[in-house]
């Protein structure tokens, strides 16, 4: 019913589970508000609004590899041109990768990340390029069939970890190392379980380990075995075969690991209780 003075104004309505009636209903409805007027504009520069945006490259990026299977990481520099023997070995890594059944991660750039990407479309594999928007970029490459360009590195790099059950390092710059010792320090401090980690190129990464070895663990700053968190080839096979057994020794971890929970679960509830939360940590994540 309307009232006199506003003949058009209906005299109650509902919010979902508000009512307001008489002067209190709304003249205009929400869709109106939010599509009529744009307001101020300075909201989109604050952090509250970045906070949703790093949030919706975390739901696209998580929906758009739920589903991807086992996959390799493969990293290496983005200035590796076509003629570069290391290109070649890229390529080979995508196409192999692929007949190892898995699918192939790269940061959907050029070079080596291309033609990671290239061996892998080529091979009738999924080919995934995470690229990022940077000033000077232009865009995923040209065989990454299933793509998506973050805004953030950050956000980037958890998807690099989440979906791969292994990396493969090619020589790079600063990027492939910010790649590199991520998944090392991730494996090294246990906020994930470890994972084969392989460089490619012997001559490039070797300065590197003997470093590593001669310096860092020399100088107490790493212990012995993180060194054992990677290996170092100048072969395809040898390292697919290398991420391959690492593939089935988790594997069968993971199966000793629910055969012992399921006999937890028969033997000792409490026991397998008390497990369960420990695994899931205080706050259940
Ligand atoms: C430098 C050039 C292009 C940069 N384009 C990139 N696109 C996607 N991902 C990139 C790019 N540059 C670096 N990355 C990431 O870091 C790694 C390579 O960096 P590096 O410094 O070259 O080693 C790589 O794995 C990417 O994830 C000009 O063509």
């Amino acid at each position: 019913m309307a009232d006199s003075l506003h003949p058009d104004r209906p005299q109650s309505q509902q919010r979902g589970p508000v009512v307001m009636r008489r002067n209190q209903v709304q003249q205009s409805t929400s869709e109106q508000r939010l599509l009529d007027s744009r307001g101020p504009s300075d909201w989109v520069h604050t952090d509250p609004w970045r906070v949703l945006r790093i949030q919706s490259e975390f739901i696209e990026g998580f929906g758009m590899l739920a589903e991807l299977g086992a996959a390799i990481s493969v990293f290496g520099s983005a200035r590796t041109k076509p003629d570069d023997p290391m290109y070649a070995a890229a390529e080979s890594f995508g196409r192999k990768l692929v007949g190892a059944g898995y699918a192939v991660i790269t940061g959907g750039g050029p070079g080596v990340m291309e033609a990671a990407n290239k061996g892998a479309s080529e091979a009738g594999g999924v080919s995934v390029g995470l690229g990022i928007e940077l000033p000077f970029e232009n865009g995923l490459n040209e065989w990454v069939d299933i793509g998506m360009n973050f805004r953030y590195f950050f956000t980037r790099k958890t998807m690099f970890v989440k979906y791969a059950q292994g990396f493969v390092v090619m020589p790079g710059g600063f990027g492939t190392l910010d790649e590199l010792f991520e998944a090392l320090t991730l494996a090294q401090t246990r906020k994930v379980t470890s994972f084969p980690v392989v460089l490619f190129g012997t001559s490039y990464w070797g300065g590197l380990a003997d470093w590593l070895r001669d310096t860092m663990l020399a100088d107490g700053k790493i212990s012995a075995a993180d060194l054992d968190m990677f290996t170092i080839t100048d072969d395809v096979d040898e390292a697919i075969s290398y991420i391959v057994k690492a593939g089935e020794m988790a594997d069968a971890a993971a199966e000793e690991a629910a055969a012992a929970a399921a006999a937890d679960v028969t033997d000792n509830p409490e026991a397998r209780e008390r497990r369960e939360q420990h695994r899931l940590g205080s706050d259940g994540s």
